[in-house]
């Protein structure tokens, strides 16, 4: 299908849940001048959503186009209900699992209603929650599923496809039930990880903690998420992450028993195994994962010092995948990690030398 066949989202487009995934949605489209008309049950999120730009306070004579049902999961079910009966709008929601609030508005709405709800999932967020975090660019180049089911009509699936481009991201259609296999392993399981390996921080001593480098914080971020909300998630998809977890118990064991018989082998098998995994996820923009290199560079701490880095980076005509900055403990100096195509690290980091930059080989 080509672009020209979406129909246009013209709008009001109605964001109910005006946090951290609703405020974005609701930033793109009013940056758009969509018109965009906010609901929650928190006034103060529905104020800040507001003097950010996101949108004015729905009214009763409102008549959407879009609802986007954006509330945490255990309320999904009930808002896109809601929503259904209250307009005569195409309803999405943007919940992290699909099967379960499909199946609850089956059993709740008349047909010709169940038709115009289409179940969507942004595939970017963060480890914080509401509209104080939200940011127009979080969809930018990233995978949205978007979760027909049997009896949704087409031109409805093609409205929510359209809100996914609008926002930048790449639409992937998939039944509910594969989309919450698939976030099972590539989501709830990396998080629940997370969790793990953080939870044996939490007591640590600080002399331990202080060696903390790029690595523990890659690992770990996402567990700083908002447990409700991920108690929530888990809940709603417990049998695809049950199934995960066994084969990690699995893992585990096979791992413990590696260890403990200074195993070279097996260790090495496990280790390659990670390698395999790794190299498996997609690049950015969906295509297949290019080789990267790390490029280190001691960063002064005065303002301007980091943009005269991306400055110099680009005059010499280098592209930057990624960028993470680690702060030296001891000195006013942040080493920043650019990410580069790995050809491109060698060049980069003989011109960044020849700039008077402090790199680390
Ligand atoms: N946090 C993330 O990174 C991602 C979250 N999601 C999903 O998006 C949904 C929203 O998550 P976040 O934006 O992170 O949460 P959030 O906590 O930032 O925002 C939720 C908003 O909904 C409001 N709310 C709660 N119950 C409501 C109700 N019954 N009616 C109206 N408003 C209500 C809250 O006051 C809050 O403003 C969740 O279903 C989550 O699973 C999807 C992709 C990424
Ligand atoms: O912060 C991150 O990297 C995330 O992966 C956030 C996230 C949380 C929940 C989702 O359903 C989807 C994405």
């Amino acid at each position: 299908m080509t672009d020209d066949d979406l129909p246009a989202l013209t709008g009001p487009v109605e964001v109910v849940g005006a946090g951290l995934i609703g405020t974005s949605i609701a930033l793109v489209c009013s940056r758009l001048g969509i018109e965009v008309v906010l609901r929650d049950t928190s006034e103060e999120n529905l104020r800040t959503a507001h003097g950010l730009g996101a949108g004015r306070a729905a009214a009763p004579d409102d008549r959407p186009q879009l609802v986007v049902v954006a509330v945490p999961p255990a309320s999904v079910g009930d808002a896109i209900v809601d929503a259904l009966s209250r307009t005569g709008a195409v309803v999405t929601d943007v919940g992290s699992v699909k099967a379960a609030p499909f199946e609850e508005v089956a059993g709740r709405v008349g047909p010709d209603d169940l038709a115009r709800y289409v179940g969507s999932h942004p595939m970017a967020g963060s480890e914080r929650s509401g509209p104080l975090a939200a940011s127009a660019a979080l969809f930018d180049g990233r995978p949205w599923a978007v979760t027909p089911h049997p009896y949704a009509r087409p031109d409805a699936v093609r409205l929510v496809e359209a809100l996914v481009l609008e926002c930048g991201a790449a639409p992937l259609v998939m039944e509910p039930a594969e989309h919450d296999r698939a976030v099972a392993r590539i989501s709830h399981l990396p998080h629940l990880a997370a969790v793990l390996v953080a939870g044996r921080l939490a007591a640590a001593p600080a002399e331990h903690l202080a060696l903390s480098g790029q690595g523990v914080r890659d690992v770990t971020r996402v567990a700083a998420s908002d447990p409700e909300l991920w108690q929530q998630i888990l809940e709603a998809n417990s049998e695809a992450v049950l199934d995960l977890l066994a084969e990690v118990r699995a893992d585990l064991d096979a791992l413990m028993s590696a260890v403990a018989s200074d195993s070279g082998p097996d260790l090495v098998e496990i280790l390659t195994r990670g390698n395999a995994g790794t190299a498996a996820i997609p690049g950015k923009h969906g295509g297949p994962a290019r080789p990267t290199r790390s490029v280190f560079v001691a960063v002064p701490d005065h303002p301007g010092e980091l943009a005269r880095l991306f400055g110099d980076a680009g005059e010499i005509g280098i592209n930057i995948e990624d960028v993470h900055i680690d702060h030296d403990p001891g000195r006013p100096v942040g080493l920043t990690e650019l990410v580069v195509e790995r050809g491109s690290a060698e060049p980069l980091l003989a011109a960044l030398e020849s700039r008077g930059w402090t790199t680390h080989r």
